[in-house]
């Protein structure tokens, strides 16, 4: 089985749960994939960083995402680039500010202003999400270049991204995960 087949097994096997859930945006939704529970396991880790990195452009020196969803793939990113020679730093998003000390929204090492910087997800829904985690990379100096996302759960936020100019590189779309067998079983 190759990485990626192996990834959405993972996913499949662990992170999806058919059953009625409120989204982030607010929306309903019958189903639900909690990428954390593949992303901070070991091979889950491995698999997401390797397939996320050979997409990452070679002009690229950080990878940035809102935490909580992105912490894991940035950090594991971020791990195998140096076993690679590449060196990639990696950057987290708050959604609040820091309330003392540095006061900051973006942490992780202190880059070149103007330093290229992909960006990273674990599920894109609405969209809002990633354009934050881009605006805030951008407020802090950088330059968001790429927007890449373990799943595009297909509703609107691939458009949403694209009309900002960027676009949605996913691992998987919403017809990769077999819903409509599995609501059936
Ligand atoms: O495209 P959107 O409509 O913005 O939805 C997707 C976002 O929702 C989830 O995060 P959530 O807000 O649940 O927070 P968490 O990562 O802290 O768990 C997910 O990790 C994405 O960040
Ligand atoms: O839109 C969301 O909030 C969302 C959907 C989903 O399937 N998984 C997730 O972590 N967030």
């Amino acid at each position: 089985m190759n990485d990626r087949d192996r990834l959405l097994e993972l996913l499949i096997e662990r992170s999806l749960e058919i059953r009625p859930v409120t989204l982030s945006s607010g929306r309903k939704s019958d189903y639900y994939i909690d990428c954390k529970r593949v992303t901070l396991s070991p091979e889950g880790a491995y698999l997401t960083a390797k397939l996320m990195l050979e997409q990452i452009h070679p002009q690229v020196s950080a990878i940035g995402g809102l935490t909580l969803g992105a912490d894991p793939i940035v950090s594991s990113i971020s791990v195998l680039s140096h076993l690679q020679g590449r060196g990639l730093a990696a950057l987290i998003v708050r959604k609040e500010p820091k309330k003392h000390g540095t006061m900051s929204y973006v942490e992780g090492p202190a880059l070149e202003k103007g330093s290229k910087v992909a960006v990273v997800e674990d599920v894109v829904t609405s969209g809002a999400s990633l354009l934050r985690a881009i605006d805030r990379i951008a407020a802090a100096g950088y330059e968001p270049v790429q927007a890449l996302t373990i799943l595009d759960r297909e509703e609107g936020g691939r458009e949403v991204i694209e009309e900002r100019g960027f676009s949605l590189q996913a691992l998987y779309d919403r017809s990769d995960l077999g819903l409509d067998k599995k609501k059936a079983e």
